[in-house]
Parts: C-alpha cells; sequence; structure tokens
C-alpha cells in the first residue's frame, strides 16, 4: 500500500518525507494550503482534529503527530533502510531520549522564531523583537549542551544516524531562512553534525522538492 502524506511542503511533514525515504518506503504527497486555511477545511479535520500537517493514511490506517508517524514507520520497517532505531534497548533509549529533546526542548524555541519571523513576515504581521530575542536564548542554551554531547558522539544518540538527528532536520533549515545559522555554524561539534546530516540524500531529496510556501 502507497503511503499518503498530507501536507508535504511544510516541514513537520518532512520530517516524515525524509524518515519514509531512509526506511525505503513508497509514498505519495498531498498537498495542503496552510495559507489558503485547507487544514481548517472539515474533511480535514476528520482525519486531524488539531488542523495541522502532517497526517498520513496507509490503507485504512490513519496517522498523525510526525514523530508518532516516524517512529511508527521506522518500527514497521526495521528490517529494511537505514536502521533509525538503534540495535539494543539501551541504544533505543538514547535515541527516544533525544528524539524528546528535540520535540520539547529545541523545537519550542526554533518554532517560536518560526512563527515570529517566517509565518508573521508572510501574515503581514511584524515580528516581536522580544519574543525573538527570548527563543534565541533558550535554543543558544540547549545548543550548548547539545555541543558538549556532539564533542563526544558523532550524532545525537552515538555512532549511528537515528530518528534523533533526522528530527532536527526541517526546523533546523528553517534557521538558515532567517539568517540565523550562526548559532549552529558557532558551535563547531554541532555544525560538523549538522553539516553531516544535512547533506544526506534523503534530506537532499524531500528539501529541493518544494521548501514551505513561506
Ligand atoms: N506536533 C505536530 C505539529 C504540526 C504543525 O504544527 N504543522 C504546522 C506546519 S509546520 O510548522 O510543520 O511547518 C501546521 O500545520 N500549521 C498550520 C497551522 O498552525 O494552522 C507534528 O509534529 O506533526
Amino acid at each position: 500500500m502507497v503511503v499518503k502524506v498530507y501536507g508535504p511542503d511544510f516541514a513537520s511533514a518532512k520530517r516524515v518525507l525524509v524518515c519514509l525515504i531512509e526506511k525505503e518506503v513508497e509514498f505519495e504527497t498531498l498537498p495542503i494550503d496552510i495559507i489558503k486555511g485547507q487544514n481548517k477545511d472539515p474533511e480535514f479535520l476528520k482525519l486531524q482534529p488539531f488542523g495541522v500537517v502532517p497526517v498520513i493514511q496507509d490503507g485504512d490506517y490513519t496517522l498523525f503527530e510526525s514523530r508518532a508517524i516516524m517512529r511508527y514507520y521506522a518500527e514497521k520497517y526495521k528490517s529494511q533502510g537505514t536502521d533509525l532505531l538503534g540495535k539494543t534497548i539501551e541504544e533505543r533509549g538514547v535515541v527516544e531520549q533525544w528524539l524528546e529533546v528535540e520535540a520539547q526542548s529545541y523545537h519550542p524555541a526554533i518554532d517560536n522564531l518560526v512563527i515570529e519571523i517566517l509565518f508573521g513576515r508572510k501574515r503581514g504581521i511584524p515580528p516581536d523583537a522580544k519574543v525573538i530575542e527570548e527563543s534565541e536564548k533558550k535554543l543558544a542554551k540547549v545548543l550548548d549542551i547539545y555541543e558538549e554531547r556532539l564533542s563526544k558522539s558523532k550524532y545525537l544518540a552515538g555512532d549511528f544516524f537515528s530518528l534523533a538527528d533526522l528530527s532536527h532536520l526541517p526546523f533546523t533549515k528553517y534557521l538558515a531562512d532567517m539568517g540565523k545559522m550562526y548559532l549552529i555554524e558557532e558551535r563547531k561539534h554541532v555544525k560538523a553534525w549538522w553539516d553531516d546530516i544535512s547533506n544526506r540524500p534523503s534530506w537532499k531529496k524531500v528539501f529541493s522538492s518544494r521548501w514551505p510556501l513561506l
């Protein structure tokens, strides 16, 4: 069954696309235009009650929340493509730890910047300098911890690329779109990590398709 991915042009959906490519799972994409509000249509809300993208349909199986979708496919197709979960339960634990760090600490800081700067620009709303300053400070603190971790380990969960690294790709790319890549580049080990993961063919395939409509 070909997996249907709704909302491919947007960052959270790109996590799912990269995961499917790494796992060598066939998919098709269905555009959802957030700027036109298609994500709030009643039909779409039946699939994704929070009205955000992505959501996938795999036969009569529907799933939303990009990180949950990634975990599902990483597990379902563990024996094919890139192993994104580690080989032992201990490695899996560390993958889940850094996936949670990405969701709970890294993402909120970057998302605030994206909303203020990129979505705000799209909607003609001037950015709030205080929110930007506070979000940058929060992100810098998280990145200092990443710098320490990545000085000891090539990837976040160990010596293998995993879901934890993959999950960082789409929103970290937004830093470049906001002229804030210096937050990555001024940290030697974080920069080396970003250069490595952002050069993966799976990301280049997804990123080069169509970056968000912003
Ligand atoms: N936690 C959700 C977040 C999904 C989400 O917020 N998607 C954004 C697009 S993006 O931030 O991923 O680019 C969206 O649909 N926003 C629409 C809206 O907020 O109306 C996930 O990871 O799937």
